[in-house]
């Protein structure tokens, strides 16, 4: 085959990898066989060998980087990443939506609740559709370029669905509970200290200096929030700006709503109380926001939170230690 049609047969390839993808990792529905996809990635891996100047770095093929970094360059977020202030409890949560209710003179507030993954937060920033950058919050001003770990995570898009000029969004990248069992297995054969749980796991596999560490370790990514966006229509409400990330090629959660009340979001926090053991990752509680975005806005945020959302954290387990006592018949 010679340059021009392989220049045209990879970039077929491409557009059906990345359409294989958004199946299989945002809507959970794929369309082919994983050797089928095996087969696709393949062929666009000979293809890219036998004229390595057509590769670009958004190829499908570019996940696992380049070579260890040194050490992580520090990126400042194009919007301060703030972190979520706490409640404990139905009355915590009932004085939020008073002090919400107020600030906004007693309009009518409608929450969308969220599960809190409990993993590591970060920030994903695309050019022209195109994954650029990737960090940590850091102190919430400054981060840790994550960039070629985070490229690692397959359900990250590359190459976004719209071609948007800028966009940041943020998510939180974590290890499924199966993962961590295995990696902690694989620890404990090797005679290396085990992980504490999935978020130091997840924590420790993106800060690690050799991308190819982190691609062994099988993590994945729940995005929650749309930040700076330039070339699409803006969007009134949370919950539009979580389904515009999904049309944009980004896993979301399956479990948030839109509730019109606090009753009703208590109850749903409740329900997750004991429902979380269930999950297929660890979450250490919920997330409530005022879905409006003008809402949002007349609330502001303090030096360090937003005042429209809150996270209302599950009790603490009671650490009970089972003691299996053995009597031995003497
Ligand atoms: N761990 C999470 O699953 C999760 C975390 C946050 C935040 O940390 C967060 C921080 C802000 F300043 C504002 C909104 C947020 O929304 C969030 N939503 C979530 N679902």
């Amino acid at each position: 085959m010679d340059k021009a049609a392989a220049a045209k047969r990879i970039n077929e390839l491409r557009k059906q990898i990345e359409e294989h993808n958004y199946y299989y990792y945002v809507l959970d529905r794929p369309r082919i066989t994983d050797a089928e996809y095996d087969r696709l990635m393949r062929e666009l891996t000979e293809l890219e060998q036998q004229y390595p100047d057509l590769v670009t770095p958004d190829s499908p093929t570019q996940r696992v980087g380049g070579a260890p970094a040194q050490g992580f360059q520090s990126v400042r977020h194009l919007a301060p990443m703030l972190s979520l202030s706490n409640a404990f409890s139905a009355a915590d949560l009932l004085d939020f939506d008073k002090r919400v209710r107020n600030g906004l003179a007693g309009a009518r507030v409608e929450y969308v609740v969220e599960l809190k993954i409990d993993g590591l937060a970060v920030s994903l920033l695309y050019e022209n559709g195109r994954f650029v950058r990737g960090a940590t919050r850091g102190d919430g001003e400054v981060g840790e370029d994550i960039t070629q770990n985070l490229k690692t995570i397959k359900s990250i898009p590359l190459r976004l669905r719209q071609d948007l000029e800028l966009l940041e969004v943020r998510g939180e990248a974590y290890m499924p509970k199966k993962e961590f069992a295995r990696v902690n297995e694989a620890r404990e054969e090797a005679g290396e200290p085990l992980f504490a749980n999935p978020r130091n796991a997840a924590a420790g596999s993106l800060r690690q200096l050799d991308p190819a560490v982190t691609a062994e370790r099988s993590l994945d990514i729940f995005l929650y929030a749309l930040g700076a966006v330039q070339g699409q229509a803006p969007v009134k409400t949370h919950l539009e700006g979580l389904h515009l990330l999904k049309d944009l090629g980004f896993r979301i959660n399956p479990n948030i709503v839109l509730l019109p009340n606090i009753n009703e979001v208590i109850d749903y926090c409740q329900n997750w109380t004991e429902k979380r053991h269930d999950l297929p990752y660890e979450i250490d509680g919920m997330v409530i926001k005022v879905n409006s975005l003008a809402q949002q806005a007349a609330l502001g945020f303090t030096s360090k939170s937003p005042r429209w959302a809150i996270a209302y954290k599950f009790p603490a387990e009671q650490a009970v230690t089972k003691v299996k006592r053995i009597y031995v018949r003497v």
